[in-house]
């Protein structure tokens, strides 16, 4: 009992102290936010109450409060979470400072919940190492490279038109979204990693289910404070789900790794693959003999292609479609820019010269994802002090690199709601600042698999759109975007296809 009491009173003033370190972030954020733009919240916390809300709606709630600050003449915004200063640029000329800086790359907390998985990745890591990385792996995305990759984009996209091809015959209503979903993630396992998964045969897949989990998961933990106490978050059950989810994604990849490993030391998959057409995976290991990247290193880097290239890829292709269904005369216009650059032979291969000819869907694909951005917004967390636009941003604080708010700009974007691809002929682009339009962010964190992403939805695209008609089973704002990791469509994409003849 006598020593219960000191126990007690330790306990107590660890507490106290806690509180009183809580109390005084709180009040620093809040002063700091006080002096920047932004909706009013209450002393203890913030503006979390406008988070909580469906994650569609968020996209909307940002844009509506984007367009309200900017009508007032203000460039920057800011949200208050507890503890937490969110600040939103408004415009391609603010969002500058941080996509220029050279130094401010550190990605924001809600990336914290992705380091036990690509922690080391090109996506997650700063200084040196990311540095050393992305030199590496830049030459993997070089142009002579991605023409290599053109027989899985056109292998693939065959087998999604086959798979989809019983709709068409029964006139029934599908959802594109789960089929693209498939199709890119054979593409990228083939082409990262040279494996064929078949997930368009399997459909069933737990890595998808994985991807998916953690995806879900990491929204949660963004908004929801409690998640944060490392301690809550173990005993809620959160860490078991997180692990388990962790365990089906290291596997996959892991599984993969070694078989390609296998493969090349027996000097089998020289067989299957020249030079030109090598994937990522063997290109990095070819590094590794030079002892450049670990095994671990390997891993993440692989797994870091599989999360950033697979799920973005599949939304962006999935709203193009919905576009496109929605816009016929815009369906209609890529279909004879096929015929004319490929021609009429629906089942032939699209190659890498016929793609860099496609410009009217290059821009269908840019109007696109201007519209619903697959990527709503990358955060970044301040390492030291910040002045944009005159307004102080202390360290620690996330500034957002936020698509979703630059591509809805009305300054910018005449009528933004609409679908329109000649925003992007090359007079109107000329008229912009190139951050009005970020899709991939920009500057040296700048999406390293762009080119990659547009080549594989160019020929997607192109086979689905030389095979069928694609019609709307829904009106355009049935299915929306979430706000997630992507912006994946809310009631999936509901279509009818109908044969081309
Ligand atoms: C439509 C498709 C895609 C979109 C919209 C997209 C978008 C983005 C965005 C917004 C970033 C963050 C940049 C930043 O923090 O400033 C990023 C980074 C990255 N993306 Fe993509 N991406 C796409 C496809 C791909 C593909 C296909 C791959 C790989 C095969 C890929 C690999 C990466 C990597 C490795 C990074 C980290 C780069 C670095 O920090 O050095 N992405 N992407």
């Amino acid at each position: 009992m006598a020593l219960l009491v000191p126990v007690f009173v330790s306990f107590l003033v660890l507490i106290l102290f806690w509180l009183f370190q809580k109390y005084q972030k709180i009040q620093k954020v809040n002063y700091y936010g006080s002096q920047i733009p932004g909706p009013k919240g209450n002393w203890l916390t913030g503006n979390l109450s406008m988070f909580q809300k469906s994650n569609t709606g968020l996209i909307e709630m940002f844009q509506e409060e984007a367009k309200k600050f900017r009508e007032q003449g203000h460039s920057v915004m800011r949200y208050i979470m507890p503890g937490k200063l969110l600040v939103f640029p408004l415009t391609g000329k603010t969002v500058s400072k941080i996509l220029e800086s050279t130094t401010e790359i550190e990605k924001g907390e809600d990336y914290d919940f992705f380091e036990p998985w690509i922690g080391g990745g090109l996506l997650v890591s700063v200084g040196e190492r990311w540095k050393s990385h992305r030199k590496l792996i830049t030459p993997s995305f070089h142009f002579a490279k991605l023409e290599g990759y053109f027989d899985v984009f056109n292998q693939e996209s065959k087998i999604l038109v086959e798979c989809l091809e019983k709709f068409s015959d029964s006139g029934e209503q599908v959802d594109l979204h789960p089929f693209i979903n498939r199709c890119t993630l054979d593409i990228i396992c083939e082409t990262a990693m040279g494996t064929k998964v078949g997930a368009q045969f399997n459909h069933d897949n737990s890595y998808l289910k994985a991807v998916d989990g953690y995806s879900t998961m990491m929204l949660e933990y963004a908004y929801n404070p409690i998640m944060w106490n490392p301690f809550l978050f173990w005993i809620l059950g959160h860490k078991k789900r997180q692990n388990d989810l962790l365990y089906s994604l290291k596997k996959f990849t892991g599984d993969i790794i070694a078989e390609r490993k296998a493969a090349l030391e027996s000097g089998e998959a020289e067989k299957f693959t020249s030079k030109r057409s090598m994937n990522f995976l063997d290109l990095m290991l070819s590094m590794k003999e030079s002892n450049v990247l670990s095994e671990e290193d390997l891993r993440q880097e692989v797994d870091t292609f599989m999360f950033g290239g697979h799920d973005t890829t599949t939304t962006s292709c999935s709203w193009t479609c919905w576009n496109l269904a929605h816009n016929p005369e815009v369906q209609q216009k890529v279909c004879e820019e096929l015929a004319e650059v490929c021609g009429e032979d629906p089942n032939g291969d699209i190659s890498y010269e016929q793609a860099n000819q496609l410009h009217y869907l290059d821009r269908v694909l840019k109007e696109s994802k201007r519209l619903i951005a697959p990527v709503a917004l990358v955060d970044r967390k301040l390492q030291k002090e910040m002045e944009i636009s005159g307004y102080i941003i202390p360290p620690g604080s996330s500034v957002s690199i936020a698509p979703v708010i630059l591509h809805n700009n009305h300054d910018v974007w005449k009528n933004p709601e609409v679908f329109d691809p000649d925003r992007f002929l090359p007079e109107e682009c000329a008229k912009r600042h190139p951050y009005d339009f970020v899709p991939f962010s920009a500057g040296i964190k700048n999406c390293i698999g762009q080119k990659f992403s547009v080549l594989n939805e160019k020929v997607m695209v192109s086979h689905l759109v030389r095979n069928f008609k694609i019609e709307p089973m829904a009106k355009f704002h049935e299915t929306l975007p979430c706000f997630e990791s992507v912006s994946k469509p809310s009631n999936g994409i509901p279509v009818k296809l109908i044969r081309r003849v």
